[in-house]
C-alpha cells in the first residue's frame, strides 16, 4: 500500500488513496499507521475516496483510531495530495467531510501549491449540538474545576468540538495533564479538543492544542479557528488574526455572520510504501 506523509504547521498525517487500495478497517490501519515507534507516525490518517456530492471525499481518522468529522490542518493536506496526485484537476474544489461540505482555494504557482485557503464551518454555539452537559444558549466563559483549580473556558462546534482557554503565559500550564482531563471530563460526552491561547494584540494570538483523539500535537486547524472566533465574540481579537501554532503559522478571517476562512500551507514530507500492513 502506497502511502504519503504530509504536514500542515507540525501537524502531521498519514495519506491513502481509497481510490486505488483497498482498505478494510479505518480505525484499525489509523492506530497502526499512526504509531510513532513501529510505522510512518502521525497525529492522524486520511483516506481519499470518491464523492457523490462533492469533487471528492475525506475520510479522517484520529491517531487513537477515533474517526473525526473534520480536520483543518489535514484538509489543506489533503487538498494538495490530490491535486498533486491528479485526482482533482481544478484550483477551485469541494471536499465531502463528515461535517459537510467543505471549499477549497488553492494559490498555484508553476503547479506547486504555495498556500491553501478552506471554508470552514460555521462555528455552533448551542451547547446540545456541541455537546456539552451545561446549562444556557452557549458555553461561553463557563467555568470549570480541575484539580480544585478553577478555569475559565468556551466551547464551540466547529466541525469538531472545541474548548478555548485564555491564559497569560503558557509556562504556568501543564498542557499534557490539564488537555487530557479537559478532554475526558464527564461534561463532554464526545470528548473535546483543547486550546489553550495567549493574547498578543488583537491580530495575533499563539494557540497550544492538545487534541481529541490524538493528544498533544503541534497545531489543529479547526482549534485556530475556534479560538480565533471565541476570541472576537470576546472582543480580545479582530476579525482576522494570525495564529501561531508550535509548528506554523496560520491566518484565520472571520467575514459577515461567521463565515471562516482558514489560509496555511502543506507540505509532503515522503512517498512510500507499506511493506507489511
Ligand atoms: N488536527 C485537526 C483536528 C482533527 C480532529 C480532532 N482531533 C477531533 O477528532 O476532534 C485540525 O487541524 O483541525
Amino acid at each position: 500500500m502506497k502511502f504519503t506523509k504530509m504536514h500542515g504547521a507540525g501537524n502531521d498525517f498519514v495519506l491513502l488513496n481509497g481510490i486505488v487500495e483497498k482498505i478494510d478497517d479505518y480505525s484499525k490501519l489509523a492506530l497502526k499507521v499512526c504509531n510513532r515507534h513501529f510505522s510512518v507516525g502521525g497525529d492522524g490518517m486520511m483516506v481519499v475516496e470518491n464523492s457523490d456530492i462533492a469533487d471528492v471525499k475525506m475520510i479522517y481518522y484520529n491517531s487513537d483510531g477515533s474517526e473525526g468529522e473534520m480536520c483543518g490542518n489535514g484538509i489543506r493536506c489533503f487538498s494538495k495530495f490530490v491535486y498533486d496526485n491528479d485526482i482533482v484537476d481544478k484550483e477551485v474544489f469541494t471536499v465531502e467531510t463528515l461535517a459537510g461540505i467543505q471549499t477549497i482555494w488553492l494559490e498555484v504557482e508553476n503547479k506547486e501549491v504555495k498556500f491553501v485557503k478552506v471554508k470552514m464551518n460555521k462555528p455552533i454555539f448551542d451547547p446540545k449540538a456541541i455537546p456539552v452537559l451545561c446549562e444556557g444558549k452557549n458555553v461561553i466563559e463557563k467555568s470549570i474545576e480541575i484539580d480544585r483549580k478553577e478555569f475559565v473556558f468556551s466551547t464551540i462546534l466547529l466541525g469538531v468540538p472545541h474548548t478555548v482557554i485564555f491564559i497569560y503565559d503558557i509556562k504556568d500550564i501543564d498542557i499534557n495533564e490539564l488537555g487530557h482531563k479537559i478532554e475526558k471530563h464527564s461534561i463532554f460526552p464526545k470528548r473535546t479538543n483543547v486550546n489553550f491561547v495567549e493574547v498578543k494584540d488583537k491580530n495575533n494570538i499563539n494557540v497550544y492544542t492538545w487534541e481529541r483523539g490524538a493528544g498533544r500535537t503541534l497545531a489543529c486547524g479547526t482549534g485556530c479557528c475556534s479560538s480565533v472566533v471565541i476570541g472576537n465574540v470576546l472582543n480580545k481579537l479582530s476579525n482576522k488574526v494570525m495564529v501561531k501554532a508550535e509548528g506554523g503559522l496560520i491566518e484565520v478571517e472571520i467575514k459577515e455572520s461567521f463565515e471562516i476562512f482558514m489560509k496555511g500551507k502543506a507540505t509532503t514530507i515522503c512517498v512510500g510504501e507499506f511493506i507489511d500492513i
